[in-house]
């Protein structure tokens, strides 16, 4: 028997189409034919099972060859097969009409809405005239007494359909690659391929003499079965030359939606160079991408491993992704499961879970911050490290400071800092008060702090060097001073003299003979505004970033050095103002250039005069 006949479809020339549009994503034809040839093979498996096939399976590998002086690759597959008749419907039909479909929807389109298009389509076979200027398809079927098929077709709706003999079960589709794909004739590119989509595929699949895959890859085994060394081995493998994973969660649910996966939790050296798009999703162990946006919740986006879903529809534009039900009850499913573990290991082992904290720290705010739900239970394994090193629970920390740190006004208020280094004598004057200092130096604990000031009733939080340390928390008891009122409004005029600078606000205060001379301090409040501008408020934030700084300078009217500036003679009492206030720049790493210079000479002097 022999046949021609021409594809039962409406518009002509969709082949060209195709492969002009789908430009990009050229590749994929060969994981649509070995995903094809892998299904077959499975629902062979299924008959036998079912009893419906009785012979013999045999091997059942998948194999991809390539021929490059003959420019052909052959996928063979062992599976069910088709009869002439079922390649009518299933290829001529079946396939042709998704074809069909797109160039549908796709001709009168503009560019955006093509681009669009694109995307909602799995071509499946297809995609095979993306890369051939002619396709072969030679099946036999499982079925007893049925004789084998030859099927043709060069790239227009003709194809030529004929009996042929072929001694094994199964299918083999012949691509004669097009000329300008020869790319996909060399050995490495179609092995790179292959590695890419295929490599978790369920069925073996030679290539070349090789098998390039993992059958039974470990998210599709029960958590029971593995070894913590199965699953840092199996990282290793998605991420050659990574550091090891700090925990991981193994996912695995039949319902309301089918998933399984294994999302890892690596270590974040710096915040700030974020490895996105490292969890690849698959689809029945196809690879499908790693672009994960919208499947997993924005903040788990820095975690890595697999999500295996046949329930995620992947054909679709990302739009529709977004408003999917299965997609939402995924990011919800997996927020949870996060949040359960981080719980888990906070109860079961808190020292371990301090040690890892500066590396999971990140994702526990970023959730917090973003996600209300994830918020409230992440409010009770939070931890707060405060400038001595140690680690305490929000409920915990409250506590700690509930007695000493409360102002007049029955407001907590928490001190932080930035950088105990930078800032440490303003670390140290408060400590010797009594006060406890948290350290908060990551880029996103402005936004943080913040939020639970919102949070904790009663709460505020002040950085360490926002004011001086009696002021710094207020309350109703007050240090007289020693100087009278002419004497502090002549102090407060010599160093606005000696300082000479519109940025730095200087006043008088009646501080501790024990505090420094000279204060600098930048209140909570204008400091806030940049910090939430440098990472990136945006909006009414912008002009405070381009703001100058307004430091107020606290002079300690019961300082000896007061005194000594007041008694002493015009020019010589402006020098020695000026070097109390270089102290103070110096305390908040403010002296620098030209004033630093200055301020070496003048204390040599000083030195060399005493
Ligand atoms: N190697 C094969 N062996 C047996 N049948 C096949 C083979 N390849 C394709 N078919 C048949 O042709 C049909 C159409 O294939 P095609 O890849 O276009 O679509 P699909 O696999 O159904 O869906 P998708 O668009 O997701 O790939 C398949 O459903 C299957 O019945």
């Amino acid at each position: 028997m022999q046949e021609t006949g021409s594809i039962s479809i409406h518009t002509e020339n969709i082949f060209p189409i195709i492969k002009k549009f789908l430009y990009s994503d050229h590749e994929i034809f060969l994981r649509e034919l070995v995903s094809n040839a892998v299904d077959a093979t499975q629902k062979l498996k299924s008959l036998a099972q079912l009893g419906e096939f009785k012979g013999d399976l045999g091997e059942l590998k998948v194999r991809v060859t390539v021929d490059k002086e003959a420019r052909k690759i052959t996928i063979s597959d062992r599976g069910l097969g088709m009869t002439g008749e079922e390649i009518k419907k299933y290829i001529n039909q079946i396939a042709f009409s998704g074809a069909t479909e797109f160039v549908e929807k796709y001709k009168d389109k503009d560019a955006a809405a093509k681009d669009q298009i694109i995307g909602q389509f799995g071509l499946g076979f297809y995609s095979a005239f993306m890369v051939a200027e002619q396709v072969e398809i030679w099946s036999q079927s499982y079925r007893e007494g049925t004789t084998a098929a030859h099927w043709t077709c060069d790239g227009s709706t003709e194809f030529t359909l004929e009996d042929a003999e072929k001694a094994e079960r199964g299918t083999d589709v012949v691509l004669h690659v097009a000329a300008d794909s020869d790319e996909f004739l060399e050995e490495a590119r179609l092995r790179t391929i292959l590695t890419k989509y295929c490599k978790f595929l369920p069925i073996e699949i030679e290539f070349e003499g090789q098998v390039i895959n993992q059958t039974q890859p470990i998210w599709t085994k029960q958590p029971a079965e593995l070894t913590d060394e199965d699953y840092t081995k199996f990282y290793q493998e998605l991420y050659p030359f990574s550091e090891p994973p700090l925990f991981w969660i193994h996912l695995n649910v039949d319902y309301p939606f089918n998933l399984t996966g294994i999302l890892y939790f690596p270590k974040v050296k710096d915040e700030m160079q974020f490895q996105r798009n490292k969890i690849q999703l698959y689809s029945r162990q196809v690879f499908i991408t790693d672009e994960v946006k919208d499947v997993v919740p924005e903040f788990l986006m820095l975690l890595h491993g697999v999500i295996d879903s046949p329930d995620i529809p992947l054909n679709v534009s990302r739009s529709f992704l977004q408003a999917d039900s299965s997609v939402k009850k995924i990011n919800t499913y997996i927020t949870k499961k996060v949040a359960d573990k981080l719980n888990e290991l906070f109860k079961k082992d808190r020292a371990g879970y301090e040690e890892k904290w500066s590396d999971i720290g990140l994702f526990v705010k970023y959730g917090m911050l973003s996600d209300e739900k994830f918020y409230d239970k992440a409010k009770d394994f939070v931890l707060l490290q405060n400038a001595a090193g140690k680690y305490f629970t929000l409920t915990e920390y409250q506590e700690h400071v509930q007695v000493n740190q409360k102002d007049k006004n029955d407001q907590t208020v928490i001190l932080y800092s930035t950088d105990p280094e930078a800032q440490h004598s303003f670390v140290v004057a408060a400590t010797d008060r009594g006060y406890d200092v948290l350290k908060l130096d990551a880029v996103l604990d402005p936004h943080f702090i913040g939020q639970l000031e919102q949070k904790l009733e009663k709460t505020t939080f002040k950085r360490v060097d926002a004011d001086t340390v009696g002021k710094l928390i207020e309350k109703d008891e007050t240090t007289e001073s020693v100087l009278s009122d002419d004497d502090k409004t002549r102090l407060q005029e010599l160093f606005t003299k000696s300082i000479n600078n519109e940025h730095m606000h200087v006043q008088v205060d009646a501080l501790s003979p024990q505090d420094a001379p000279v204060v600098i301090t930048l209140p909570e409040f204008m400091r806030r505004m940049k910090d939430m501008q440098r990472v990136g408020g945006g909006g009414g934030m912008a002009m405070f970033g381009s703001m100058p700084d307004s430091y107020t300078v606290s002079v300690n009217a019961n300082h000896p050095v007061a005194q000594r500036v007041l008694n002493a003679e015009d020019e010589a009492g402006q020098k020695l103002a000026r070097q109390a206030f270089d102290l103070a720049l110096l305390a908040q790493n403010m002296l620098k250039g030209e004033a630093l210079t200055a301020f070496v000479k003048r204390s040599a002097d000083l030195l060399a005069a005493e």
